[in-house]
Order: C-alpha cells, then sequence, then structure tokens
C-alpha cells in the first residue's frame, strides 16, 4: 500500500511537457503505447494530444477531476469510442506494435484482447455459467463443452468468484449482489483470454467490503494483464496501482510512479488535485 502524504508547499507553476512513459520505464516495451490521441465530440475536444505508454505487470491508474477526460481516453484504448456516434479520434494507438486502428484490425478481436470493466456491473440476463461462456463460444476458443466447463471454472477461480457460485451455475447473473456481480464481469472479461483490462470505475457502484475484494482482485490480475483502472477515489488509486497518470481539462498532466505521484509530484496541477485543492 503506498501512503499519500502531504506534498512540497512550492511547485513551479507550470507543468511539465508529461512524458509518455513515467521514467522508471524508460526502455521496457509497452504493452500500448499511444500517441498524439486527441478526442473530440462533435465541434468540443475533450482529449488533447495525449500520449501515454502501458506496461505489462503494472496497474496504471488515470485520476483528475470530474469531466477532464479519463473515461474518454480510457476508452480510445479498446476503441470503444467507436460507439458513440459524434465521437471522433486521431492520433496513433500500439498494441503490442500493431496500430489498433488499422483497416486490418478486427474490432471484436480487439476489445477481446483489451477486455472493458464498467462502472456499473451490467451481467447479460443470462445464467452465471452463459455470462462466461458466451464471449469463448463466439471467439470459437473451446470446441466440446468439457473444454468451456474448464473455461467457465478457471475464470470464475480468477475472478475470485468460484466458491460463492460453483453450486449455482445455473442461476441468473443479475440475482448477485453487486460486488459479485462486478466480479462475474470480470471473469466475463477473463475468460476471452485479454492481455489488457480496462476498468472504468468498477468500484464506485460497490459498498466497502465489495470494494476491498475487488482491489484484492486487482493486485491478483495485475501479473497476468496489463491493467489501466480510471478513478475518482485517490486512496483506491494509491493502494492498487504503480503508476499513475493525471488528466486536467483533456490533458495528460504528469505520469510516474504512483508513490511519486502522490509523495512529490511535478506539476502545481498535481499538487493541487492531489491536496484536495479542486476536484
Ligand atoms: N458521449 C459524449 N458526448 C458528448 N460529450 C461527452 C460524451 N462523453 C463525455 N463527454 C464530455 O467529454 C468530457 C470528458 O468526459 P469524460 O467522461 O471522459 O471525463 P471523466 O474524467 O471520465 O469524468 P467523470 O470522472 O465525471 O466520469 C466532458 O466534458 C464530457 O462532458
Amino acid at each position: 500500500m503506498n501512503d499519500i502524504t502531504t506534498t512540497k508547499a512550492e511547485k513551479v507553476d507550470t507543468a511539465p511537457d508529461p512524458l509518455p512513459v513515467a521514467e522508471v520505464d524508460q526502455g521496457r516495451k509497452p504493452k500500448m503505447r499511444a500517441q498524439h490521441v486527441n478526442v473530440f465530440y462533435g465541434e468540443k475536444q475533450a482529449i488533447n494530444d495525449v500520449s501515454i505508454n502501458i506496461f505489462d505487470d503494472k496497474v496504471t491508474a488515470f485520476i483528475g477531476p470530474s469531466g477532464c477526460g479519463k473515461s474518454t481516453f480510457l476508452r480510445t484504448l479498446n476503441r470503444m469510442n467507436d460507439t458513440i456516434p459524434s465521437a471522433r479520434v486521431t492520433g496513433h494507438i500500439e498494441l503490442d506494435g500493431e496500430d489498433i486502428h488499422a483497416p486490418a484490425m478486427d474490432v471484436v478481436q480487439l476489445r477481446a484482447r483489451v477486455g472493458m470493466v464498467f462502472q456499473k456491473p451490467n451481467p447479460f440476463p443470462k445464467s452465471i455459467y452463459e455470462n462466461i461462456a458466451y464471449g469463448p463460444r463466439i471467439h470459437g476458443l473451446t470446441s466440446s463443452k468439457s473444454e468451456m466447463d474448464q473455461i467457465v471454472e478457471s475464470s470464475l477461480r480468477r475472478a475470485g468468484l468460484w466458491d460463492e457460485v460453483k453450486d449455482r451455475l445455473d442461476e441468473s447473473g443479475t440475482a448477485l449482489s453487486g460486488g459479485q456481480q462486478q466480479r462475474l464481469c470480470i471473469a466475463r472479461a477473463i475468460a476471452v483470454d485479454p492481455e489488457v483490462i480496462l476498468m472504468d470505475e468498477p468500484c464506485s457502484a460497490l459498498d466497502p467490503i465489495a470494494t476491498a475484494k475487488i482491489e484484492e482482485l486487482i493486485h491478483e490480475l495485475r501479473g497476468r494483464y496489463a491493467i489501466a483502472i480510471v478513478t475518482h477515489n485517490m486512496q483506491q488509486a494509491a493502494r492498487v496501482s504503480q503508476r499513475t497518470a493525471f488528466f486536467h481539462l483533456g490533458e495528460l498532466v504528469e505520469y510516474g510512479k504512483t508513490s511519486e505521484i502522490f509523495t512529490n509530484p511535478k506539476a502545481k496541477r498535481t499538487q493541487d488535485y492531489i491536496t484536495g485543492r479542486y476536484g
């Protein structure tokens, strides 16, 4: 767990150019690389020239005040903004060196490789089993019922839900508690064998106990997947992430090791935000 401590009082007034990689990650091969990304909703620009690299075995938190563009930017990473008619994205984004906007990129495949978990748990109105089996089936990942059973079990185990649901796989996913539903949605994302998991405020609809379980799960999943999480909650960012990106007014102001962002931020805007002066 990282501590949030008060930062130094005096900071330079202007933000430095944010580095696309935290200094400590220089030279590492990123899982995802975003370069000069802009997002517009109609005429309005919501993301302004954001460059950032995201790494395997790290949780990267996107923080910043409401409306700063955290969710919009997260959605660029698996082209979810394509589903919003007024949204237009420019710039370059790669997954393992592949351009995610290339004509040859299959967007359904991309969204399996870069899975997403939303703010409000959104299980399908189907059985717990079917919630998990649906993705592997449409992606042709299994050829037999026993293989599918294995995927369902291993996904639920990895999401920390198996013991709670193994005797009621035929019950509706929507009958679970909110926290269980969110872990079901994480299991559903895991079932198609993703490389990156995007989480958009995954705990904001959950109580503290369910939130603690999801945070624990994020810790366990990080060894296997690159994870990017949007959160309003700075304590949560400090607890779950190793890298933090601070957004303000559509810009990436600062990106670095979580411990440094929270204890010794370089930009005054970051300092003002983490000390609660706005947001
Ligand atoms: N579908 C949309 N159509 C038009 N404008 C949008 C849409 N989604 C977001 N915006 C605008 O884009 C800007 C960034 O919004 P976004 O939701 O990405 O910010 P955020 O930092 O995630 O905010 P919050 O923490 O409140 O969820 C805001 O001004 C918002 O009003």
